[in-house]
């Protein structure tokens, strides 16, 4: 029997407690480029323990609604961003820390033009899209150690269509 959780839509206030949401919004902070260009400058916390950022492209398998959700993770040493190099919409799962474990997951469906930021040892499901290609440039720690603490449910939750 799976738990459910329904998705919502991705915003930056609602994902504020997980990371950053990676978007066109507001003002601009810079207008470069002979005014060809808006910059949206320094919208991300990374953060990388005993490591340097890396720009690593995945190549992601799509998924589709009802999703089954057995599995969540986190990086101890490191922020990681998911920036996806196409213009459909996917998943991104996050769940606050319970003593150690995921508490109640968080299913948001980011649009296109998103993508997002997690914090550090911040619980997340691993790269979600729902449509091929599944691509994504993918901003995170490179370094040694292990940098993954993975968490397997008992009862799998299913991540349903709002
Ligand atoms: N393992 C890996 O590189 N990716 C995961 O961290 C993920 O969040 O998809
Ligand atoms: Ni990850």
């Amino acid at each position: 029997m799976s738990r459910i959780i329904r998705t919502e839509p991705l915003t930056p206030e609602g994902f504020a407690p997980f990371g950053d949401v990676l978007e066109v919004a507001g003002t601009p902070d810079k207008v470069i480029n002979q005014g060809m260009c808006h910059r949206y400058h320094d919208r991300a916390a990374l953060d990388f323990f005993r490591g340097h950022a890396g720009i690593s492209v995945f190549d992601a398998t799509p998924r589709s609604l009802p999703h089954v959700l057995d599995m969540m993770e986190r990086h101890p040493d490191g922020s990681q961003a998911f920036v996806p190099m196409h213009g459909n919409d996917w998943l991104v799962i996050v769940a606050p820390d319970a003593d150690g474990a995921p508490g109640t997951p968080r299913a948001f469906l980011a649009g296109a033009g998103q993508g997002v930021n997690f914090f550090r040892n911040t619980w997340h499901g691993v790269l979600t899209p729902l449509h091929a290609p599944g691509l994504f440039a993918v901003i995170d720690r490179i370094g040694g150690g292990e940098n993954l603490e993975e968490y397997w449910f008992d009862t799998a939750w299913r991540v349903e269509a709002s």
